[in-house]
């Protein structure tokens, strides 16, 4: 790779996004970009009511995904130094588009646009997908009280809605290399062996 290497991990909630860009952040020596959940004022409600949520909460995390994303441009990119994120930014089209409705989705969508398009892309996105059920069980293991009642019918629309945007990415932004993790198999938290496969294989596209 010509320059340090964006990485982006990605996946539906609760499958090990942040889990796994902290193991490597640690193993290799990255700086690390998390995602801000536990000060977010809407999701509280937004769980509890999305018709009348959804528009505060995806500009709320738009905003702050962007002034983040700003940041690490000033700190790690431009500076030629390599950085891992929790998440790519596409993903605020993502949910989104399946939370927001009519002329509010509209809006939204360009102003997502306005936001994003001229913002560094990842070069890496590691994308765990997983199913339905050990999303679940990951949700709950983390117990955070607002997503008790996620609807699993929400997950999945997820699930394939991810499917879908990494299609897409994979079309609309061939200099990425996305790297699809099967998370209801490899288990790079109880398993060495796993997560030291997936850093060897982040650490051969970073050279
Ligand atoms: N491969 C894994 N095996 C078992 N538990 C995992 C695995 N990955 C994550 N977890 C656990 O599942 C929960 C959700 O993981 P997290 O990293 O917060 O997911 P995300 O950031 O994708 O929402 C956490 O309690 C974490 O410890
Ligand atoms: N409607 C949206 N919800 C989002 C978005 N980004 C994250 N989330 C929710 C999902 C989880 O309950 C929580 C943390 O996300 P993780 O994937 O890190 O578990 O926040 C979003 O853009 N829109």
């Amino acid at each position: 790779m010509k320059h340090a290497p964006f990485i982006a991990v990605e996946g539906p909630i609760g499958a090990g996004k942040t889990t796994l860009a902290t193991m490597l952040a640690g193993e290799l020596q990255l700086p690390v970009i998390k995602e801000i959940v536990e000060e977010n004022p809407f999701l509280d409600k937004f769980y509890q009511n999305m018709d009348d949520w959804s528009f505060q909460l995806e500009m709320f995390f738009l905003c702050n995904r962007y002034k983040q994303l700003e940041d690490t441009v000033n700190q790690y990119i431009n500076k030629g130094k390599p950085v891992i994120a929790d998440y790519h930014i596409y993903k605020n089209l993502i949910f989104g588009e399946r939370t927001l409705k009519g002329t509010k989705r509209e809006k939204y969508r360009e102003i997502y646009h306005v936001l994003t398009d001229d913002l560094p892309k990842p070069d890496i996105i590691l994308y765990i997908r997983a199913d339905l059920d050990t999303l679940l069980a990951r949700i709950a293991k983390r117990g955070r009280q607002f997503e008790e009642d996620i609807a699993p019918a929400y997950l999945q629309q997820l699930i394939e809605d991810y499917d879908a945007a990494m299609a897409s990415l994979a079309l609309t932004e061939p200099s990425t290399v996305i790297v699809t993790i099967d998370g209801n198999h490899v288990d790079f938290v109880e398993n060495k062996e796993d997560f030291t496969r997936v850093a060897s294989q982040l650490k051969e596209l970073m050279k």
